[in-house]
């Protein structure tokens, strides 16, 4: 088996009396889209940081490629590209200009980086926008920017920080798909995010992070089996009785039900024929039904049943 191309271990990192991350623990495998899920504040970032050697730490350990990771490894830092959280650009620069700025910063060759920064515009679909300055661009075309700055190097491994966060729908579906081409290319994704939809999307494999703490990892649907999350099935019902309640919420598989005129939520554990289950108890009970369906289980479900919170409040 190959080395894992991240391994964290035992990392502890304190601001004043603020522990951000509490014995953390990570292991990426070559190939991974890895996605790190958690509400703000539960660490992301810091870790990302502490990976990279940006940050310094109180305790633990960092193996990239197999090796150990140091300020001063610039042999692995070549390796690895980096779309921070906030844009960082140059305003007097061009686009072109900024990537090509980025991008010597690893590769010397002035032809070898003209075919390098032709291929991360094209990648972000930016060719229309080489010779604007960074003002002139939207919100979505920013983000698209910093990517390319932060990739056209062609990395191995590549950390994405919240890369979506307040950009339009176009811009978010061409960095998602840029992102899945780049690792059909052969890197290595970590993408942290507070999306549950988005992680679902694109990983491979999940950590949900709270408090500066790994409280599961695994695939989307091993993270859903863990917690035995089932559907959640909605029912348009007018004036539903107590007794009817207490009857569905007595039935094989039924967690939770909750009632607010006219609309009952049922949330489910996995397995039965539940919806089958509970239009029977409203059908017996002579109660008229209006829309009916289920949602699956999301990864919000699965983040309130470990940790009794909400992954958005
Ligand atoms: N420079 C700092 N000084 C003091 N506390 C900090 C600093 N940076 C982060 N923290 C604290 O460390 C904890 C982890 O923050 P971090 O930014 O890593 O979380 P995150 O999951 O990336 O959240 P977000 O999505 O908001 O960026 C939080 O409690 C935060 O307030």
């Amino acid at each position: 088996m190959s080395a894992p191309i991240v391994e964290v271990r035992n990392l502890v990192k304190r601001y004043g009396d603020v522990v951000a991350l509490d014995h953390f623990d990570l292991r990426i495998e070559p190939g991974e889209i890895f996605g790190l899920l958690g509400p703000n504040g539960s660490g992301k970032t810091t870790a990302i940081n502490c990976i990279l050697q940006l940050l310094t730490f109180d305790k633990g350990d960092i193996c990239l490629f197999g090796e150990p990771m140091t300020p001063t490894r610039y042999d692995l830092k070549r390796k690895i590209g980096v779309v921070p959280q906030n844009v960082a650009l140059f305003e007097e620069l061009t686009v072109r200009e900024n990537i090509d700025f980025f991008c010597a910063l690893y590769v010397d060759d002035r032809r070898e980086r003209a075919r390098l920064v032709d291929e991360a515009i094209a990648f972000v679909g930016l060719e229309d926008y080489v010779k604007f300055r960074p003002r002139k661009l939207s919100g979505g075309l920013l983000r698209r920017l910093n990517i390319a700055c932060g990739i056209a190097h062609r990395p191995r491994l590549a950390f994405f920080d919240e890369p979506t966060v307040a950009v339009d729908p176009q811009s978010r579906n061409a960095i998602l798909e840029g992102i899945r081409r780049m690792n059909a290319q052969g890197c290595t994704v970590v993408y942290t995010s507070h999306y549950m939809e988005e992680v679902e999307e694109i990983c491979s494999r999940i950590m949900i992070m709270d408090r500066g703490r790994s409280v599961a990892v695994g695939t989307n649907v091993e993270l859903k089996a863990l917690v035995g999350a089932g559907e959640r099935i909605i029912v348009e019902v007018a004036a539903l009785g107590d007794a009817v309640r207490g009857r569905l919420a007595s039935l094989p598989h039924v967690r939770r039900v909750t009632y607010t005129e006219p609309e009952l939520v049922v949330q489910c554990e996995q397995g039965g024929h539940n919806v089958g289950d509970v239009l029977g108890v409203l059908a017996d009970a002579g109660c008229a039904v209006g829309r009916v369906y289920a949602e699956p289980p999301t990864l919000n479900d699965v983040f309130l049943e470990i940790t009794g919170k909400e992954l958005r409040d």
